[in-house]
């Protein structure tokens, strides 16, 4: 894409942003901030998520989703944003649970220990790719007093952040921007660490991805990653296994999900040392990571986890899609709102089901570091 075709996609994403969302983002969350959309907008805005994801699994098909992966991540995250929170906070990523710990704990603790892995230090310049509404960059800000960037290509999620960091006091620390992760703007060699969660499953290719963080890491920095991806168990000519990994990336906004061999061989094709290589997911924990999607009350640790478990519970969504189709009937939600749910709904299923079945891992962690001499690259 060229500098004025970047520009002119931006303008239009941030005009557009502006219409469904309205101002005052911060304010708003849940189902206060969905009700309160551009009914015509948000309508545009799921018809743009959904248009390619039609059930096709198609070489054809899925070429298309690579190549418009911009415009549906971006669409993806204005109409699902919400609905993450109101289900489960600020901070979009799973992670393991100990048994007797909250979830909010957990999903600090999931946080912090990328933090540690990455080696952050106070006064660190590190870029967080693909930030969110920024819940990770606020909680590592605090673990560590460093100074971290957010890249997103959301405007509505830049917006959110913004606020939220200005809410916690924690402006002098934290920046967002709006950006594109398989092309970075910044300098090369600025950034002490580079982290992401979650985020760069959206890629249309890993490997251009990573080229891109690898550019803009100093030397013998560090890239730390819980990366999405489908475990060797995957056969990607098993039509079950196909059927599990399609609910993953129409529920979740993901044009391809790529498999733990070609994230590894495309860090090293882009010239990190890998030093570490582990699936967080694959081990005999108590408690699953997936286990808010599934509805076994067995699992709930405290009496503050009810609300969330509640929320992300197969029963507790059913109860938020009858809820919703009534508001949407009605005229208080958007047209377009219960296809929403629909498809978050396919992901809660294909996301359990590739858990139990470790074909899928939401945490496959690497960490990656930049030689001190890049000479050789
Ligand atoms: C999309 C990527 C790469 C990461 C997001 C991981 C998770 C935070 C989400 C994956 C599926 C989401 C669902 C919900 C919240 C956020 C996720 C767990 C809900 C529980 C939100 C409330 C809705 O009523 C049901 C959703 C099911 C899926
Ligand atoms: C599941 S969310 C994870 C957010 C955050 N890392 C967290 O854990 O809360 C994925 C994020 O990646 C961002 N993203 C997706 N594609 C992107 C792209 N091409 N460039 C920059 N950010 C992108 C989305 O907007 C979203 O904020």
């Amino acid at each position: 894409m060229s500098a004025e075709e970047t520009t002119e996609l931006r303008q239009r994403q941030a005009n557009f942003s502006k219409e469904l969302h309205g101002d005052h983002v911060g304010e708003r969350t849940g189902m206060s901030a969905l009700i309160s959309k551009d009914k015509t907008a948000q309508q545009e805005a799921v018809a743009k998520y959904l248009r390619l994801w039609d059930g096709k699994t198609d070489k054809d098909a899925e070429q298309k989703r690579l190549e418009d992966y911009n415009e549906s991540t971006h669409s993806y995250y204005n109409v699902v944003t919400d609905f993450y929170e109101y289900g489960w906070g600020s901070s979009f990523h799973f992670c393991r649970f100990y048994k007797g710990e909250n979830f909010q704990a957990a999903m600090a603790r999931h946080e912090h220990y990328l933090a540690h892995m990455a080696d952050i230090k106070e006064g660190d310049l590190v870029l967080d790719v693909g930030c969110g509404v920024g819940g990770p960059a606020r909680e590592i800000a605090r673990f560590t007093n460093c100074n971290i960037i957010g890249l997103n290509n959301n405007d509505y999620q830049i917006e959110k952040a913004k606020w939220y960091a200005k809410n916690a006091g924690l402006q002098d620390h934290l920046q967002f921007v709006k950006g594109d992760f398989m092309n970075l703007e910044f300098e090369p060699n600025t950034f002490d660490k580079v982290y992401a969660i979650e985020a760069t499953c959206h890629a249309p290719s890993l490997e251009k991805c990573y080229e891109q963080i690898y550019k803009v890491l100093k030397p013998g920095g560090t890239f730390a990653v819980y990366e999405w991806v489908m475990t060797d168990k995957y056969d990607e000519n098993n039509e079950e296994h196909r059927k599990v990994c399609y609910e993953i990336e129409l529920g979740d906004g993901i044009p391809k999900m790529f498999t733990v061999d070609v994230a590894r061989d495309a860090l090293k094709n882009c010239g990190f040392e890998v030093v570490v290589d582990k699936d967080l997911a694959d081990n005999n924990d108590q408690v699953p990571w997936y286990y808010p999607l599934t509805g076994e009350w067995k699992y709930v640790q405290t009496l503050s986890d009810i609300g969330t478990f509640f929320r992300t519970s197969y029963f507790g969504r059913k109860f938020t899609n009858l809820m919703v189709s009534t508001m949407e009937k009605v005229g208080l939600a958007p047209q377009g709102s219960v296809k929403v749910t629909a498809a978050l709904e396919e992901a809660a299923v294909g996301l359990v089901a590739g858990g139990r079945t470790k074909l899928f891992t939401p945490m496959m962690l690497f960490v990656a570091r930049k030689p001190l001499d890049t000479t050789e690259n």
